[in-house]
């Protein structure tokens, strides 16, 4: 069933356009994650949802009714949000059953929903406590809780654990995830977090000025980004781009080279039309660069100028001599380079770096679409 319908969702501040015509269906029970740069629209739309804010044009349907322009308090949604947003008066169970108290429900019905949450929680402890007495991630687990006793047909999440530790927010978002499972309910989430992108959603809509960039499963977008705004901006580190002409053209490949880059041989997408002579955007993972021992058998060559050691990993930020890598992760030109163990690489290095064709992504020119082909998406 769809939970959840946005139809040509437009909002505007005076003339400024934060949507531009959003169109998206949830079904009952997905989790839905959305990411974009600052200021591209994930909290406005998310409170158009909610109804905090009103939608010039367009309609929002949750199960299946109109709530345009309905009221909050009657739309089914429950929004969390980054600042908890507590009752500071209030204890935890109070807070908890503000909504039901809100809607004159019963006070037995009030105080099981309330019990029922904090289990779920693990916060049974807490009820008596006011928010100043407890942690962040306890708070936060508060607001949840309040969200939860409501049963929403909706949970809106708006950066949630952006307060946290890095180890509570690892915490929370397992905990997430599996309270997801419990409840199989219809959750949105804003988030500029990567990892909590890949790992809670079951689609991810990537936004970017007020519009739909892409929607598809964290490892779809990942593996086959539709333009490269998408891949630019799923991955980190970054992918990164090069500008490369085409040698060649026969059949469904062209060969692509630049100065300092040996010639590529790039499997086109179908419908992709390129010519001897264009100039494309060329993208490869850095974890798709392996460090060869070999010169000879180099994609390309230059001299490391950091090394980040990570302990399970090791990023190389390699100056490629002329091919300049455009819009890099470090913004100077450098290759990145992620190399998956503990390497004894060093600053000054000259190493050899090769790529597997499979795993080139090109890019036209003009729109900036993705050309070649598809990859499967468990990697080969
Ligand atoms: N009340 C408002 N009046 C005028 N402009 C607004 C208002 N609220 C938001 N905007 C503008 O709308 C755009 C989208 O804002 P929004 O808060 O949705 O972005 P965001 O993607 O959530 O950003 P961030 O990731 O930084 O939170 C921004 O350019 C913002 O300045």
């Amino acid at each position: 069933m769809t939970s959840l319908e946005l139809r040509q969702i437009q909002k505007n501040y005076g003339a400024y356009h934060a949507l531009r015509g959003i169109d998206l269906d949830v079904e009952q029970g997905e989790f839905i994650v959305m990411v974009g740069p600052s200021g591209c629209g994930k909290s406005t739309l998310l409170k158009t949802i909610a109804g905090l804010e009103t939608i010039s044009s367009g309609q929002i349907l949750i199960n299946g009714r109109d709530v345009s322009n309905t009221e909050p308090g009657e739309r089914g949604i429950a929004m969390v949000f980054q600042s908890y947003a507590l009752y500071p008066h209030m204890t935890v169970a109070e807070n908890m059953g503000f909504g039901l108290r809100m809607a004159h429900r019963p006070k037995a019905e009030i105080d099981a929903a309330v019990l029922r949450a904090a289990k779920i929680l693990r916060i049974t402890d807490q009820l008596d406590k006011r928010p100043k007495q407890l942690s962040g991630g306890q708070r936060q687990r508060v607001a949840i809780g309040r969200a939860i006793t409501r049963s929403p047909d909706v949970f809106l999440f708006d950066e949630p654990l952006s307060n946290l530790d890095a180890a509570l927010r690892t915490q929370m978002r397992v905990e997430l995830s599996s309270l997801h499972a419990k409840l199989g309910a219809t959750m949105i989430y804003v988030t500029h977090d990567q990892v909590e992108a890949m790992t809670m959603a079951s689609r991810i809509v990537v936004l970017n000025h007020g519009s739909i960039e892409q929607v598809g499963s964290p490892l779809e977008l990942y593996r086959n980004p539709a333009n490269l705004f998408v891949a630019g901006f799923l991955g980190a580190p970054r992918m990164n781009f090069f500008e490369v002409t085409v040698d060649s053209v026969s059949g469904r490949s062209a060969t692509v080279s630049a100065a300092g880059l040996a010639p590529l041989s790039i499997e086109l997408a179908d419908g992709a039309s390129v010519q001897k002579g264009d100039t494309l955007t060329m993208g490869v993972r850095p974890e798709n660069l392996s460090v060869v021992s070999d010169p000879a058998t180099a994609t390309f060559s230059g001299q490391v100028r950091l090394v980040e050691h990570l302990g399970r990993e090791t990023i190389l930020y390699v100056d490629a001599g002329p091919l300049q890598c455009v819009s890099s992760e470090s913004g100077n030109g450098t290759v990145t380079v992620q190399i998956g163990h503990v390497t004894a690489i060093f600053a000054d290095a000259a190493i050899g770096l090769s790529i597997d064709p499979r795993d080139v992504y090109l890019f036209s020119s003009g729109a900036a679409r993705t050309i070649s082909t598809r990859k499967s998406i468990l990697a080969d």
